[in-house]
């Protein structure tokens, strides 16, 4: 009978619909969550892809004292240069540690990862954790000076050979009320290279030569506009990349200028506010 068949496929419909309702509840709402995020970010799969890879340094770390020394380039947007940020047994390790584990770096485009050498032209290396890498991890949130509801981003190495680069851009990231990237440290962990400059085209030169320890000045700027810091093992270019209103910052536009000999490795900490996360350590 055509009247009973459709009845019986509208309590499939239905019987469908509160299955899926049901399937939906048990995975996809926070507080059933492992992790606890906003609601929007935990039905979110890319953003719920960057709360897992949020991390925080273990209790009870034994780190030595380090030695690193600040200068302080602005302080709107406040950018730093951080000479010996790490250790050359730090560096040499995160070399070492990153070895078997290279692979293409990618780029996002509208939310589709992919390659494209015009934009980034390197290989980047997921670090492990072990108690010298979380000792990083901890020193880069002392700096800033522990802030509430703040994790770091799983550590990534990146290596430049010759013609290596990255385009200009912000590391800005996925950015709301709830979570955002909050600053960058970039750090040189091999710096044997020509080029390779870490270059801010819309931060003015400084007036002190004394910088030019650290930025390129004068014959070495070869017309790149803005300011380009050097490359040195080590040391590590800091910056925020949101003001207190949480609107990103456009002097913080930045690229790795293409490394014209020799090689260059880097190590990128993300520090990320991720509010009401808890993070494994
Ligand atoms: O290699 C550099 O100097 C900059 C790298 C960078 O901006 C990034 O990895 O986001
Ligand atoms: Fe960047």
């Amino acid at each position: 009978m055509p009247q009973e068949t459709s009845s019986i496929r509208w309590r499939t419909v239905v019987e469908v619909a509160i299955i899926s309702l049901v399937i939906y509840i048990l995975i996809g709402t926070p507080g059933i969550s492992t992790s606890q995020t906003t609601q929007t970010e935990a039905v979110n799969p890319k953003a719920r892809a960057k709360v897992e890879n949020l991390v925080y340094p273990r209790e009870n770390l034994q780190c030595t004292h380090h030695g690193h020394q600040i200068h302080i380039f602005t302080t709107n947007p406040l950018v730093m240069y951080i000479e010996d940020f790490v250790s050359e047994d730090e560096a040499d390790h995160l070399v070492d540690i990153s070895a078997n584990n290279w692979q293409v770096s990618t780029v996002f485009n509208k939310g589709q990862e992919h390659r494209d050498d015009s934009i980034r032209k390197s290989e980047k290396a997921l670090v492990d954790r072990d108690d010298m890498v979380q000792c990083i991890e901890q020193r880069a949130l002392s700096i800033q000076g522990w802030p509430q509801e703040t994790f770091i981003e799983r550590l990534w190495t990146q290596r430049y050979n010759v013609s290596g680069h990255y385009a200009h851009h912000y590391d800005w990231a996925t950015a709301s009320k709830h979570s955002r990237r909050v600053s960058t440290f970039m750090v040189y962990l091999r710096a044997e290279c020509t080029g390779g400059g870490t270059n801010f085209p819309r931060l003015p030169m400084p007036h002190d030569e004394k910088w030019c320890a650290y930025i390129e000045c004068a014959a070495e700027r070869d017309g790149t506009p803005g300011v380009t810091f050097k490359p040195r093992k080590g040391a590590a270019v800091y910056w925020e990349n949101f003001d207190a209103s949480g609107r990103g910052y456009k002097e913080t536009i930045h690229a790795g200028l293409p490394v014209t000999s020799g090689v260059k490795i880097g190590l990128n900490i993300w520090t990320w506010f991720q509010a009401g996360h808890v993070a494994d350590e």
